[in-house]
């Protein structure tokens, strides 16, 4: 169980990057959604012990993040957006260190670091020094991570940035086989479709909308986008989001399309719909 309180963080130069945040959540893939800047990677490091906050706490499994914090870091696991591996050090041994740190022993580290290798695709390079190996295949190594630690819950910051889209489907059936919960920031609303049982939409630091996909989406069921024409400018694309009738009258002179994930971003943007 996830629990925000409060939870407020600003920065030394003033910028409010949390501002009063409060939601639960207990379910096993939350993703975290908002654009950039909204507050999604400040709000994962809170959580994972790495960054206080300035007011407000959360709670994981009842435990305070920042009274209990050295408890909370039995419990989770974490990969950073910014992660780097050791040039020198292979994927393989990666995951041995860091699940023997972990307090694993040795023998169960080798099995769970050689099977998490084989199902995330990176056994054939498992023993190339990390120097060598390609930018996506460098991500790979810190999901392979934080997976094989089995840890009771796990943040994953953007985890497949820079994945080709068969290494990310191989990412995505990796974290849905996972015990382990999940806490996921992701631009890509496909994964966020694909993964998510609830979803935290953030602006600006403040909680916009929570659910799961398809409530976020039913709040909009009766709307349409209409491309080419509309008062909400990004760049200089018009759009706008009118009813399914009012765009009858749109066909054939503009693009009309259903309301996905991405349109939330827009509308919530303070240029699109009240909610
Ligand atoms: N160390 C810092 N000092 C000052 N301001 C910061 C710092 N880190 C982040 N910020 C600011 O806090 C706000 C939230 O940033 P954050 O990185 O949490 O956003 P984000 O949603 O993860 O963005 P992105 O999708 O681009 O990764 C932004 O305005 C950012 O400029």
């Amino acid at each position: 169980m996830l629990e925000t309180i409060d939870l407020t963080k600003i920065y030394g130069d003033g910028t409010k990057a949390l501002d009063n945040l409060n939601f639960k959540s207990n379910v096993k893939v939350l993703s975290v959604l908002g654009r950039n800047g909204a507050g999604k990677t400040t709000l994962v490091r809170i959580l994972s012990t790495q960054l206080l906050p300035t007011s407000g706490t959360a709670r994981i499994n009842g435990l305070d993040i920042v009274k209990e914090a050295k408890k909370v870091r039995k419990l989770i696991s974490s990969i950073p957006q910014e992660a780097r591996p050791v040039g020198m050090s292979s994927p393989y041994e990666h995951l041995l260190m860091y699940l023997t740190a972990r307090g694993m022993s040795i023998s169960e580290a080798r099995e769970i670091s050689r099977k998490t290798l084989k199902d995330i695709g990176l056994w054939e390079v498992r023993d190339k020094p990390t120097d060598e190996l390609s930018g996506g295949m460098k991500r790979k190594i810190f999901v392979a991570m934080a997976i094989a630690s089995n840890a009771e819950l796990i943040f994953l910051d953007e985890p497949t940035v820079g994945l080709d889209p068969y290494s990310r489907t191989e990412v995505w059936s990796i974290l849905k086989e996972a015990d382990s919960k999940l806490v996921l920031t992701t631009h890509y609303m496909e994964e966020a479709e694909e993964l998510s049982d609830e979803i935290v939409l953030i602006h600006k630091g403040k909680l916009i909308s929570k659910g799961t996909v398809e409530d976020l989406l039913s709040k909009f069921k009766d709307k349409v986008r209409v491309e080419g024409t509309g008062e909400i400018k990004v760049g200089k694309m018009k759009i706008s989001y009118v009813d399914r009738k009012e765009a009858e009258t749109y066909i054939g002179k503009y693009i009309v399309k259903p309301i996905t994930l991405e349109d939330l971003f827009i509308i919530y943007a303070g240029e699109g719909l009240e909610d």
